[in-house]
């Protein structure tokens, strides 16, 4: 199979959908792969280690779109590059549909067949190419937060582990999985005090027996959370239901509750945001203010680390490219049912149930379009 990445083009965007290694893996399983020129420079990868991989340097986007059978990215495929996709190819990446009726449009009309990485799960329940890129977000949460909260950045001025005499910043983490946790652990280990909220007391338990009195947890009942939410200073947004949009938490008129210049931090912005008043912003321009509420909400956080997010980002997706490019993606989700819902659209049909309900979209199921 000819396995093409080209360079992302999302503002800001550093990562690359392929590493040097897991091209050389690729090569050694007999396939080709086509790197676009300069598509590893912002992860630290030159053309000349895809070279000695055994990749193949291609110039343009374009030639690449055109040649590959399968593509590998990072994010959801942008305007120029959807006009690229063709009936019967492969497209490997993020997507995030359900905020995304115009890219949801594009995909179908193209007839290619999309394979999301957040809708992936695994056998403990989990979302394995999801995770690693929760991990980084979650962990910058805080540090994003904390810049935020600085006065020249609109934020209240608190200081994150306070200092001898004067009190810690407050911190709320709506929601408990992957970037949830990471969050908290960071947010606690700049010495903030943290509650982390979730609807899940199974998830509950697990972090109370493994964090003990790092961080708190709470139910995330509407009381508890409108509760934390006008105690803190910074607000982390990180609830998932795997491929839905996501379940707006806090409305706009809770802002007014809310101290001035707290920091809302809504990682959850690429599923469309937990708090009413988030829209998706760059790294370019990552703030704004709405009711004297400071909004951090970029949805392509991991970018801003990009080594360290396309080494582990590649790390998970390795294994599942290989069992695409060696079986035919037809033939990869038959064998195996977690890569199978990572499905969202194949020639021209949604197979997505939570991304058709989002966008009021008919859609059939994983195993119909395997049929
Ligand atoms: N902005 C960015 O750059 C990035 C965003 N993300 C996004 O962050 C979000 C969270 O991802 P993960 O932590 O990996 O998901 P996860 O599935 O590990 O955790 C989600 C948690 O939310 C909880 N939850 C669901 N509904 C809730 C509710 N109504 N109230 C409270 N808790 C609720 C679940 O019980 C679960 O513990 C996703 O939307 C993901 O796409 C992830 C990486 C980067
Ligand atoms: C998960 C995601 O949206 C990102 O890593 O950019
Ligand atoms: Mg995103």
């Amino acid at each position: 199979m000819q396995i093409g990445c080209p360079t992302e083009v999302k503002p800001q965007e550093f990562r690359v959908g392929i590493t040097p290694n897991a091209a050389q893996e690729a090569v050694a399983h007999g396939h080709k792969v086509l790197i676009q020129s300069g598509a590893g420079l912002g992860a630290g990868f030159s053309d000349a280690d895809y070279t000695a991989a055994g990749a193949q340097i291609i110039e343009t986007a374009r030639e690449v779109f055109a040649e590959a059978d399968m593509i590998v990215k990072v994010k959801e495929p942008q305007a120029a590059e959807r006009a690229m996709l063709r009936e019967g190819q492969v497209l490997f990446t993020y997507l995030h549909l359900a905020p995304d009726p115009e890219q949801t449009a594009d995909l179908l009309k193209s007839g290619a067949t999309c394979i999301a990485y957040e809708t992936v799960t695994d056998a403990r329940g989990g979302l394995p190419l999801l995770a690693p890129m929760s991990e980084v977000a979650g962990r910058l949460a805080p540090q994003v937060g904390a810049w935020a909260l600085q006065k020249a950045n609109g934020g209240r001025g608190v200081l994150m582990g306070g200092v001898p005499g004067v009190g810690p910043a407050r911190v709320a983490v709506i929601g408990g999985g992957v970037v949830g946790t990471h969050a908290a652990r960071i947010a606690a280990g700049m010495g903030a005090e943290v509650t982390v909220l979730d609807r899940s007391l199974p998830r509950m338990r697990y972090l109370d027996d493994t964090f003990g009195s790092v961080f708190r947890t709470r139910y995330a009942s509407a009381g508890n959370t409108a509760e934390l939410v006008a105690e803190a200073d910074m607000v982390i947004g990180a609830v998932l239901i795997p491929g839905a949009a996501a379940p707006k938490l806090v409305s706009r008129a809770q802002l007014s509750t809310m101290k001035p210049g707290a920091v809302i931090v809504d990682v959850a912005i690429d599923q469309g945001g937990c708090f009413e008043t988030s829209k998706a912003t760059t790294h370019q321009d990552p703030i704004y203010e709405v009711d004297g509420i400071v909004h951090y909400c970029v949805a392509n956080m991991p970018g801003a680390v990009a080594r360290t997010s396309t080494l582990a980002l590649g790390n998970a997706t390795l294994p599942f490219m290989l069992e695409l490019a060696d079986k035919g993606w037809r033939q990869a989700c038959r064998a195996d049912a977690h890569l199978a819902r990572g499905l969202n659209v194949h020639a021209g049909q949604l197979t997505n149930a939570p991304v058709g309900e989002a966008l009021g979209l008919p859609a059939i199921t994983p195993e119909a379009a395997l049929a």
